[in-house]
């Protein structure tokens, strides 16, 4: 343990030297109040024992300096050593940012006792701070296993409706277009079938690696968004650049050339319905989730493998 002693009478600083020393700490020493902030700083004691009389300023102010520079998570009890004793003082002291307040002579007992019970205070906080910080990792682990989906480790389905909705609001504030992509595996029972649940479940996890790595922008968000139904929310983003992302998506699945016997395509494909909009104020986020999954709905209608947009159908009732 190393006590920083501020003190400018040398006979004093003697004695609590040897105080400090005889209960097996190391004294680190300043005789003025810039002195002690600078050791302080290059020292990192772990308890100040500070004079309020000092020749350039008084303790007062600088514990109020030494409280300054410590970091969040540090604390170092500060004890006054005084021949000040007024209670006003004493309040002073303790409102300046000290701990404990005592008086001269210093009897070498009651300062060993004092320096004992701010070492039990430091223990103590220790042991907090070490579980606070354990905490928060808990924490943070918590929420990204509630908002990760459990077979594929993406954004699970309370994610996608939580960002869905908050990006639509965004959007209509901002007069900007979000996209959104609703992909489906094709014929995914019949892979299932042929080769098992566990084959299917590697497959969906592929699949979701594929869409998550396609997507580049921090700002987007690939989702489970249930069984073998993926979906991805393209925020700042029209029609074009959706259809962009989404043949992108279904070029690196062939890519990945995942063998599906079961499949006219050979290979497990996505059929993917893709819509953007720049919403208006009556405008729902539902709408779009909707308009999405028609055209993907219209994608599997058209022999799947394919990105199908929805203002192309609109165009194609017109
Ligand atoms: N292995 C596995 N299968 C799943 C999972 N979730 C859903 N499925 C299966 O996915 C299949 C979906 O089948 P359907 O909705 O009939 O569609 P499909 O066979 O993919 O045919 P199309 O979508 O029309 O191309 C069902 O057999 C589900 O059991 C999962 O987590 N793991």
């Amino acid at each position: 343990m190393k006590i920083l002693i501020v003190e400018d009478t040398r006979s004093n600083l003697l004695v609590l030297t040897q105080y400090v020393e005889r209960l097996g700490a190391t004294a680190v020493k300043a005789e003025t109040g810039a002195q002690a902030i600078e050791i302080f700083q290059s020292e990192h004691p772990d308890i100040v024992l500070l004079d309020v009389v000092l020749p350039d300023t008084d303790g007062f102010a600088v514990a109020q300096r030494l409280r300054g520079l410590e970091r969040a998570e540090n604390w170092t009890p500060i004890i006054f050593l005084s021949s000040l004793g007024k209670d006003e003082d004493i309040e002073r002291g303790i409102a300046s940012g000290g701990d404990d307040y005592l008086h001269k002579p210093i009897s070498e007992v009651v300062l060993g006792a004092k320096i004992r019970a701010m070492q039990r205070i430091i223990q103590m906080r220790t042991s907090l701070v070490v579980l606070a910080r354990k905490l928060d990792t808990a924490n943070q682990e918590l929420k990204r296993l509630s908002a990760s989906d459990g077979l594929t480790g993406i954004a699970n389905r309370r994610l996608f409706d939580e960002y869905i909705s908050r990006e639509w609001r965004r959007a209509r504030r901002t007069s900007n277009s979000i996209a959104l992509l609703m992909c489906d595996v094709d014929h995914f029972k019949l892979f299932n079938d042929t080769y098992g649940h566990q084959a299917g479940d590697d497959c969906l996890r592929q699949v979701a690696g594929v869409i998550q790595r396609t997507m580049e922008r921090a700002s987007d968000v690939a989702a489970r968004y249930g069984g073998e139904e993926f979906a991805a929310i393209l925020p700042e983003t029209a029609i074009g650049g959706a259809l962009f992302v989404g043949e992108k998506i279904r070029h690196a699945l062939h890519a990945l050339n995942i063998p599906h016997a079961g499949s006219p395509h050979g290979r497990v494909t996505l059929s993917i319905g893709i819509a953007a909009q720049v919403p208006d104020t009556e405008g729902l986020h539902d709408d779009l989730i909707k308009a999405a999954d028609r055209a993907l709905y219209r994608a599997k209608h058209e022999g799947r493998d394919r990105v199908v947009r929805a203002d192309a159908m609109l165009a194609d009732h017109e």
